[in-house]
């Protein structure tokens, strides 16, 4: 597959990109390599100039948009939470789930601590653009909503910023959550997420330059093993 920006930025060359279904994918690779196109391309933001993206075995462009969009949850770096409350925020992922559902998917992404930080319980609010919250919470919380939403596939692109160790670990421990029973692509920056994908795809200028398990790539991949040494893959 190919994909020019339309103001014809070249990026992607000759990538083919097949997500099997319950997989978890990572897309690893130097700044600018291509990985945030690649996650665009998947969700149809764009068409590939040549080529496909195949999710589960089908072409993107084969699936009506509407169907497209109603598969998959995407949960981006910067993540806002809406102005409100937590209940608020975990509601626009699934109208009508109750309060049981909402403090299952709080406690998968370990969050619990907000509903218990405050009188207000579930009510607490995250403030605008959920100022309250710190950029790790908000991310979760992201997550949460996709949890309680559940599509089958699910896009991630995981913060590039340093995150500090329990927060890491607390991530780490979402992604594992929202991974059960579903496929996920992810633009992933520590090797904590990594490692524990099904697939590895290391791009380099647009290009998949391998493909792998963490162990095979290891072996067979100098930028991968060069990326993995530094610990946080940027
Ligand atoms: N909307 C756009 N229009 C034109 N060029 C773009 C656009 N978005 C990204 N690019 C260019 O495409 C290339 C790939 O960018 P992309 O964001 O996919 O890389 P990346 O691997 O995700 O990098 P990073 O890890 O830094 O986020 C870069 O050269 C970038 O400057």
């Amino acid at each position: 597959m190919d994909f020019d920006y339309p103001d014809g930025t070249p990026v992607l060359r000759g990538v083919s990109l097949d997500i099997p279904r319950g997989f978890r994918v990572a897309l690893v690779g130097p700044s600018g390599a291509g990985k945030s196109t690649l996650l665009a391309l998947a969700e149809r933001f764009y068409e590939p100039t040549a080529g496909a993206v195949r999710l589960h075995g089908v072409d993107a462009r084969e699936l009506p948009l509407a169907v497209l969009r109603g598969q998959l949850g995407y949960v981006e770096q910067d993540a806002p939470a809406l102005a409100g409350s937590l209940r608020d925020n975990l509601l626009l992922g699934a109208p009508g789930a109750d309060d049981a559902a909402l403090l299952r998917v709080l406690d998968a992404v370990n969050l619990c601590g907000l509903v218990h930080r405050t009188p207000q319980g579930l009510d607490a609010q995250v403030g605008d653009g959920g100022v309250l919250l710190s950029g790790g919470e908000r991310q979760r919380l992201a997550i949460a909503r996709v949890l309680l939403a559940a599509p089958p596939l699910l896009l991630l692109d995981e913060p590039t910023a340093s995150l500090d160790a329990r927060n890491e670990a607390a991530l780490a421990e979402a992604i594992d959550s929202v991974s059960v029973n579903r496929t996920v692509l992810v633009v992933a920056h520590r090797l904590s997420t990594i490692v524990r994908s099904d697939l590895i795809v290391v791009l380099e200028e647009g290009r998949v330059v391998a493909r792998g398990t963490h162990a095979e790539l290891v072996d067979a991949s100098p930028l991968y093993r060069e990326l993995a040494g530094r610990q946080l893959l940027v």
